[in-house]
């Protein structure tokens, strides 16, 4: 069972966010929003600047220019102190119980003892680690550590998620455990935003994708949105050869092999996918004639590039 308030509507405007480190602008100018509800995926290769712009929502570092809203209003510490947070570096004492460690967390986020416990061990179920709640952290494996982690984010009534690379290092059931306690946070209208290089499981989970590179947002919206942002691509499969397609006004034949032909539509002509439909089946039979879809690697790769 979900530990939390029902229904919390929030969501968190990042405004122009910058930061330098010397002559580095390892954040630059940063906006988008994380909807109340959804799941929002931050990726970016390795430096782009996703830790950076989550540390200075969650206040942990200084901001050169920009701003954070919750609900419209700048946030708050209250706010932030609402805010299930998971670093990028992993904190726990190695030496304490994984009980103990995680109600001392749950207290410093203002739970009580008996508040926290039940919360904690409802999560320790739900990662299959019940039995394991009086063992030191330093006995466990990483991605057991790693679950930990997660649940010292999710078990403090967390009105808003902000977890850095929460699904490294989990083994499949790990992650699907993680990803149906995430979704029941964003039914309640909880804003989730995560970071991950995971692209299937970025692609598989979120409603909504950010996509930094150098420091900047170069993409920003649904999966399907980016998809058609590029030319449309489609395959025609005929029953003979499909060499006539290189001569279909607005269509831009991609690969051509036999009876089967790779094409964009360029734009210019409108109704050229009828058009070209219509005189694939004058001319004989046609197998199949579908939209490829992109997967979110390749949109990451060409607007990244
Ligand atoms: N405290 C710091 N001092 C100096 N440079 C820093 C500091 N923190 C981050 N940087 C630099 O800022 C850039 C952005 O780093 P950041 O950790 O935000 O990237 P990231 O997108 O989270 O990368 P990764 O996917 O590898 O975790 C990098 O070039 C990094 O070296």
């Amino acid at each position: 069972m979900p530990h939390g308030p029902p229904n919390v509507v929030v969501m968190i405007e990042i405004q122009g966010l910058t930061r330098r480190f010397g002559d580095l602008t390892a954040v630059d100018d940063v906006s988008f929003a994380v909807h109340d509800g959804h799941m929002t995926g931050f990726v970016g290769g390795n430096g782009a600047g996703k830790t950076t712009t989550m540390r200075m929502t969650m206040g942990l570092l200084g901001v050169d220019a920009g701003r954070v809203l919750w609900n419209g209003a700048p946030i708050t510490a209250a706010n932030r102190q609402r805010t299930g947070y998971m670093p990028e570096e992993r904190g726990l004492y190695p030496k304490q119980k994984i009980v103990d460690q995680l109600v001392y967390l749950g207290e410093l986020s203002g739970m009580s003892a008996s508040d926290a416990k039940a919360a904690i061990m409802d999560h320790l179920e739900r990662f299959g680690l019940a039995d394991r709640a009086n063992d030191r952290v330093e006995k466990l494996s990483l991605g057991n550590q790693q679950r930990v982690q997660i649940i010292a984010a999710l078990m403090t009534r967390p009105e808003a998620l902000i977890l850095d690379e929460p699904f490294s290092g989990l083994d499949p059931t790990a992650v699907d455990s993680m990803a149906d306690l995430l979704r029941e946070h964003t039914s309640r209208g909880i804003p989730v935003l995560f970071s991950s290089h995971q692209l299937d499981l970025v692609e598989r989970l979120c409603d909504h994708l950010v996509v930094l590179a150098k420091g900047r947002v170069v993409a920003d919206g649904t999966v399907a949105q980016l998809r058609n942002r590029g030319p449309q691509r489609y395959r025609l499969v005929l029953g003979s050869d499909a060499g006539w397609v290189r001569d279909v006004p607005g269509v831009h034949t991609v690969d051509v092999d036999g009876a089967t032909a790779v094409l964009e539509l360029t734009g210019e002509t409108p109704g050229a996918d009828q058009i070209l439909l219509r005189d694939a089946l004058s001319r004989g039979e046609v197998k199949e004639f579908a939209r490829i879809i992109a997967p979110l690697s390749e949109i990451y790769r060409e607007v990244t590039a």
